[in-house]
């Protein structure tokens, strides 16, 4: 309990940079008192086509846009250097990190001297592919890698049925990264139906989620945004959405809106389904706002949930 008679949870502390370690904002009437910690981010929703040496050059040059805009850290969409499509995976694919694609982001990164998280890109190890994410930190070295841990398999008859396991090996590992003393967790896609990969992250501490995506014209209008807000209202943190561009004569078209929400689960920036960039600064003090101002991180009862029988 603060002076002003404000609740505060103490596990808040845990999950957000550490300048605010020990150093709880206290909220009172909407109004927030303390530090504003944060960095501004770029959404980059870029068009792919089925020229590779294309999708990574535009993936370059919208990288260092960005960065003369302002942006600090810079996430791309899932299958930036591919068509997405069972069909292109082997085609496309390339090894982590000594790949062409991999040598791109990490240039581009050390030259604009920002953190990429670079979408995905299939990824070929051995025998296996993978859907791959890999973030360079400013000076081009590979901070994470996350492979597609829940692939994406589904059946809707006459709108779509999708088999990535058909070609693809699922990741097995969470994956977490620092930046600028900030924790990030990293999910793609289908990981973002998963609300238990999404409490793994962030009880690991993650203030953002980025998930790079691409969901399609029928799920994406149904439950893109809405699974997006309700990890980041269930977790109270901030969750980025990353799509690539619709192209409406692709094979797989793309939703598009990538999207940024809040801790408080509201979308604060979005775009439309064009190829674009969305500039937003996220500012850490927010979760420190919600989690005081509505503690359900203390309020668990893991002692139910881990005994209760369920009654047949
Ligand atoms: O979950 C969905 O509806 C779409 C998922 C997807 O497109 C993917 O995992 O690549």
């Amino acid at each position: 309990m603060n002076s002003n008679g404000i609740e505060l949870c103490e596990s808040t502390t845990d999950a957000v940079h550490p300048r605010f370690a020990k150093k709880p904002v206290y909220a009172l009437g909407g109004m927030v008192f303390g530090l504003c910690v944060g960095f501004k981010i770029a959404i980059v929703q870029l068009a792919v086509g089925p020229d590779k040496t294309k999708n990574i050059a535009n993936a370059v040059k919208e990288i260092h846009k960005a960065k003369e805009k302002g942006a600090q850290l810079i996430a791309l969409p899932e299958c930036f250097n591919s068509p997405y499509g069972t069909q292109y995976f082997n085609e496309y694919a390339e090894e982590v990190p000594s790949g062409a694609t991999c040598r791109a982001l990490s240039q581009a990164a050390a030259e604009a001297g920002v953190c990429v998280v670079g979408g995905t890109l299939p990824e070929r190890c051995g025998p296996k592919l993978y859907n791959t994410c890999t973030v360079w930190d400013s000076a081009g070295k590979l901070l994470a890698k996350h492979r597609k841990v829940h692939l994406f398999d589904i059946d809707i008859p006459n709108k779509i049925t999708f088999k990535e396991s058909e070609v693809l090996s699922a990741g097995d590992q969470i994956t977490t990264f620092e930046f600028q003393g900030v924790k990030i967790g990293l999910g793609i896609c289908y990981d973002l139906r998963f609300p238990e990969m999404a409490r793994l992250m962030a009880d690991q501490g993650c203030s953002l989620l980025v998930y790079p995506g691409a969901f399609n014209m029928t799920t994406g209008p149904k439950h893109w945004e809405l699974l997006g807000r309700a990890r980041a209202t269930d977790l109270q943190l901030w969750v980025a959405l990353v799509s690539p561009a619709r192209d409406t004569s692709a094979g797989y078209v793309a939703w598009g809106y990538s999207t940024l929400i809040d801790p408080w689960g509201s979308p604060v920036a979005k775009l439309d389904e064009k190829a674009g960039t969305l500039f937003a600064d996220i500012d850490l003090s927010t979760i420190e706002e919600v989690r005081n101002q509505i503690p359900i991180r203390c309020q668990r009862r893991t002692d139910i949930y881990n005994t209760i029988q369920i009654s047949k």
